[in-house]
């Protein structure tokens, strides 16, 4: 594949900037990748596993020279770490993000840009529930979405090349405005986790009280939840506070629906849960029906598909 930036410079070197490197590594399509990571233990782990080409000690070192600089720090930090590289990034230079939330990621970088600098701002809609250097793999984008929130007015070539850059790693690009990125990830990503946070500590409590198996005898269901629930908590505490807006708004509708069936158990009232069940299964196959079940082995090459 031919080369698209001849410098990225990844800051945060945990398990997306880590993914990123090796499906970088895997596709040809950056030169030189360079790293910065906050602690000595992530910056010694990186060297260790050739985690990028040259790991620096100095953040401004990573970025100077580079034509692609990639936040992949918690969404919380990301307008202080935008502030310590500004002055030492190259002019024409693109900047982007990888943060789960847009409008507040945005509202931090913006502020800090350099005039002749890019910034497009994006969200890679792939993960899992583990973190730091040693995470990371080459395939993890591979048929995952990803986002690209440009500002209005964006250069059309540097947002030509951002894109290049994650469909020769993988992934399926699209574009999308940051509140309504943010509103969609509330009810996709955002209030799920919240929601398995919740179910597993309420089964944590329950075992402490009853020392019953809860955990020991847990089907698939509960498995996932906890999985979910492994996940990093600077990065979701981060997530909730910069998305909040969005995530109350959903959570608000969770918790009435949740009444609504709660009532719907107590009162005995059957049609009401055979209806609800009959209306959210319906929706699952309609996923699947539409090919855009990104599990399935066919995801990405069959007509129409749209988020
Ligand atoms: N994990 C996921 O499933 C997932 C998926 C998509 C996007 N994201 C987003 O990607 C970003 C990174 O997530 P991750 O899963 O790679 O996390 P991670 O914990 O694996 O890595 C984050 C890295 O940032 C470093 N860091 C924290 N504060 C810093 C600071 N002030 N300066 C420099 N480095 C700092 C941490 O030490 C860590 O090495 C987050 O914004 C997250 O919202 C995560
Ligand atoms: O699969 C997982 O472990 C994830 O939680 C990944 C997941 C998601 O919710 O889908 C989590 C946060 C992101 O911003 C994007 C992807």
């Amino acid at each position: 594949m031919a080369q698209v930036y001849d410098r990225v410079a990844l800051i945060g070197l945990g398990l997306i900037a880590s993914s990123m490197f090796w499906a970088m590594k895997r596709s040809g399509l950056a030169g030189e990748v360079t790293g910065y990571a906050r602690s000595d233990e992530t910056r010694a782990t990186a060297r260790e596993i050739g985690l990028c080409d040259v790991v620096y000690d100095d953040i401004k070192d990573a970025v100077r020279g580079a034509d692609l600089v990639v936040l992949c720090v918690p969404v919380g930090v990301m307008g202080p770490v935008m502030a310590q590289i500004a002055d030492a990034l190259a002019p024409g230079a693109t900047v982007t993000d990888v943060g789960s939330v847009k409008k507040d990621v945005i509202e931090q970088i913006t502020p800090h840009l350099p005039e002749g600098v890019h910034f497009i701002a994006g969200h890679p809609l792939a993960g899992t529930e583990h973190s730091g250097p040693r995470a990371g793999f080459a395939e993890l984008f591979d048929n995952r979405w990803c986002l690209l929130v440009p500002p209005e007015g964006a250069d059309p070539e540097a947002i030509a090349r951002l894109r290049n850059l994650w469909e020769g790693i993988g992934a399926n690009v699209e574009e999308m405005d940051a509140e309504h990125h943010d509103l969609v990830l509330a009810v996709t990503s955002h209030a799920p986790h919240l929601i398995a946070y919740t179910m597993v500590g309420v089964a944590d409590d329950l075992r402490r009280v009853t020392d019953s198996e809860v955990i020991k005898y847990s089907a698939a269901g509960f498995r996932d939840f906890t999985r979910i629930a492994a996940s990093d908590p600077t990065m979701w505490r981060d997530v909730f506070l910069s998305n909040k807006e969005a995530t109350l708004e959903i959570l608000g509708r969770f918790t009435e629906e949740l009444f609504a069936l709660q009532r719907a158990i107590r009162q005995g009232d059957g049609d009401h849960l055979f209806d609800y069940f009959t209306r959210t299964r319906a929706i699952r196959r309609g996923i699947i029906e539409a090919g855009q079940d990104t599990d399935a082995p066919n995801f990405g090459r069959s007509a129409g598909r749209k988020l």
